[in-house]
């Protein structure tokens, strides 16, 4: 009998590469093994689960896979793949809407390439014929083109391929919506069959959710997550990676002109990052330039192998044991998880991160050396599990308020009927707060700003150039690496939008982020960024970081700052006290905290005599330790210390930038995650 005619199912993959706990692969690969589908089978003693957990009506027939890899125009430059530089790309250029910054920088373009090649090698690996093609372009003409040369090639008959059926993994960007939309309304215009896959890299699966609607969601973190606990009986099992797919089909469409996919790793990334090299400074007269002997906290590669690399490590090593007492370090590589990357283009599932720790507390698998193997959760996994609930609810959120809140027709729908600068503040609570005002980069706010003045204090900032350590050396971190703690992002976002310190708006606060972090993700970003504004569903609004507190309690040694910030290493932090006993010299601290304390003996010694940021910070933080008040750090880390601050803006001795309030009125707080 004649073999029948070839029957394609597309799967178009954005942030789901992977092969392991992939329910498209998983049922493609069910699929192949027994051309029939079963009703999800939970076991309850163990994580593997072996179901496709949908009904046949679902499946269309197929005889072969064809998985794609999208980098979409919209959000990744794609000109970097034209194979002549002086060809212009069909597609605007992938820029933010606000401050007009590249929407992926090379740290994430980078991290994305790999994850997709280490995709494409595993998938190549399995020898069954399998492979994932990699384009570039909108979405769903990526899709269009895909389906309309399968139909002329057949017509001119040069092939007997159809498309059988298109899967995709849904997301909540509104920008990804569109995008299904318009797929579905291409494969329904073909008579192709569509459906949109949940997203299951979360911690707790869309099913289990104690809501009728998404509406229902609380407004409050703590209360959602009361709602749930015990955490960790809530995740669902996760899918095996299968050994066996459908193959590629013997033939495949080519990239549309006129882009070119280079056929190796190396070429991929090259031409994703060469767009990005025409301005590397981005217009910044003294961009962060790399300290000598400061190592990246994030020196991971991306893909599906390294965060399964990284996650064995955290257990085996007892990293993950000890995250709660780390957590909220800032030097180094294991204080944290640095699992955000991998989860943000769903390289590795929150479930597999949880079946990880979980295999620890029950005393299978790595880890038998590290205390606590086998004893139940502790403290760390129990941290790890909130942390991840966290960006679940993020993404909650999202959903939840959608364009008003997040995503980039949010912030076009905005400013369409007001000013850049002036930005509706808390659409989550019925009573609304007074409206907050932001200075702008491209309108004055009203507040006696210039957009030219907030422009280059923007550029300070960005350059890590403001005069205060910490956020000096969280800005040139980010820049430098794609990556900076959650407690120096904290810090970062509260100094700059919050009217006590620069009062910029926000959202080209969130935008840069976007730019640089390897593991943005549209939902934690924005998310995280409204929250510290003031403009998100905190509950207790208002709430202004202290950057010299927060030094002080999270870096009292100034390891981090010396760090980023090497024009300050040789400034010595001690003083002997006694023979042969040294402390902290906390004059000498608080000007490391902020250099325009430092006595000119310091300065002419450093060379700093006349640095701009030493002697003209954007803002000066009135603050000092007295012994004895006793009241310390959140962790207990400034105990014994009692601290009273203030700060001033010093817009080169003229105009202030910034707080007239008393920085002991307001709140100094842990923030989102904890
Ligand atoms: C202004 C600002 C912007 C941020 N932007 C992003 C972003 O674009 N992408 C992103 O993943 N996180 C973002 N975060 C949250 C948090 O800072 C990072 O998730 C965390 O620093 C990543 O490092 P880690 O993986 O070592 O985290 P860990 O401390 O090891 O936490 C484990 C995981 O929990 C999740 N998580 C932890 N804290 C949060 C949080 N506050 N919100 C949401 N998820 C959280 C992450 O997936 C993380 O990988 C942002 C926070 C702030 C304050």
């Amino acid at each position: 009998m004649e073999d029948p005619s070839p029957r394609v199912l597309l799967y178009i993959l954005r942030r789901d590469a992977r092969l392991s706990d992939n329910p498209i692969f998983h049922a493609a690969s069910a699929n192949l093994k027994t051309n029939t589908f079963t009703k999800p089978v939970y076991a309850s003693d163990t994580h593997i689960r072996n179901d496709s957990f949908i009904s046949d009506q679902d499946v269309p027939s197929f005889t072969h896979l064809l998985p794609v890899y999208i980098f979409p125009s919209n959000q990744v430059e794609v000109s970097g793949f034209l194979p002549d530089p002086t060809m212009e790309s069909p597609y605007p250029k992938a820029k933010s809407l606000v401050a007009g910054f590249w929407r992926t920088g090379h740290h994430r373009a980078k991290f994305m390439a790999e994850g997709a090649w280490d995709l494409k090698e595993k998938l190549q690996s399995l020898g069954c014929g399998s492979d994932l093609q990699i384009r570039v372009g909108k979405t769903s003409e990526v899709v269009e083109n895909i389906l309309q040369w399968y139909i002329d090639e057949k017509r001119a008959g040069r092939s007997t391929v159809d498309v059988a059926g298109i899967w995709m993994t849904a997301d909540e960007g509104q920008e990804e919506k569109d995008d299904e939309a318009d797929v579905q309304r291409i494969a329904s215009e073909r008579e192709v069959a569509f459906k949109a896959w949940a997203d299951e890299k979360y911690y707790i699966d869309n099913r289990d959710l104690p809501l009728n609607d998404i509406t229902d969601l609380p407004n409050v973190f703590t209360t959602y997550r009361k709602s749930l606990e015990p955490l960790r009986s809530r995740p669902r099992p996760s899918i095996p990676a299968p050994t066996q797919l459908p193959p590629s089909p013997p033939q495949i469409p080519p990239q549309q002109r006129p882009f070119e996919i280079p056929t190796s790793r190396e070429g991929l990334i090259k031409a994703l990052l060469q767009p990005l090299e025409d301005d590397p400074s981005h217009n910044l007269p003294h961009p962060p330039q790399w300290p000598p002997e400061t190592k990246s906290s994030h020196p991971f590669p991306g893909g599906e192998t390294a965060a399964h690399e990284r996650l064995r490590y955290l257990i085996s090593d007892g990293a993950m044991r000890t995250y709660k007492e780390t957590r909220n370090g800032m030097v180094g590589v294991d204080y944290s998880t640095k699992l955000s990357g991998f989860l943000a283009q769903g390289h590795i599932t929150a479930r597999q991160i949880h079946w990880a720790m979980m295999d620890f507390e029950e005393g299978r698998g790595p880890g038998e050396h590290i205390p606590g193997y086998g004893k139940g959760e502790n403290d760390g996994t129990a941290g790890v599990r909130f942390e991840l609930l966290w960006r679940d609810y993020m993404h909650l959120c999202a959903r939840k308020f959608g364009n008003k809140m997040f995503c980039l027709n949010g912030i076009q729908d905005l400013s369409k009927t007001r000013k850049s600068s002036d930005v509706e503040p808390d659409s989550h609570h019925e009573q609304r707060p007074p409206r907050k005002r932001w200075k702008g980069v491209h309108h004055t706010s009203g507040l006696g700003d210039t957009p030219e003045r907030t422009r280059e204090v923007f550029g300070r900032f960005r350059s890590g150039r403001t005069g205060i350590g910490l956020i000096d050396a969280a800005n040139r971190e980010v820049f430098l690496t794609g990556y900076t703690s959650n407690r120096a992002r904290q810090n970062v976002a509260s100094f700059l939008s919050n009217s006590s310190h620069l009062g910029i708006d926000w959202r080209v606060g969130a935008e840069w982020y976007e730019y640089l972090l390897i593991d943005y993700d549209m939902a934690s970003n924005w998310g995280n960024w409204q929250y510290v504004a003031g403009v998100g569903n905190d509950p207790r609004q208002g709430r202004v970081f202290n950057p010299v507190k927060q030094a002080l309690d999270y870096d009292p040694q100034g390891e981090y700052i010396k760090a980023w910030v090497p024009e300050l290493r040789q400034l010595p932090l001690t003083k002997s006290v006694a023979l042969n006993k040294q402390e902290i010299d906390e004059q000498k601290l608080m000007g490391l905290y902020q250099a325009w304390r430092l006595g000119d003996w310091d300065k002419d010694r450093l060379g700093l005599r006349g640095v701009e940021w030493v002697e003209w910070p954007l803002v000066k933080i009135q603050f000092s330790i007295s012994r004895g008040r006793g009241r310390g750090g959140s962790d207990g880390r400034g105990r014994g210390r009692a601290w009273r601050g203030r700060s001033r803006g010093n817009d080169r001795g003229k105009a202030r930038l910034a707080v007239e309030k008393q920085m002991e009125n307001s709140q100094i707080v842990d923030g989102t995650g904890g």
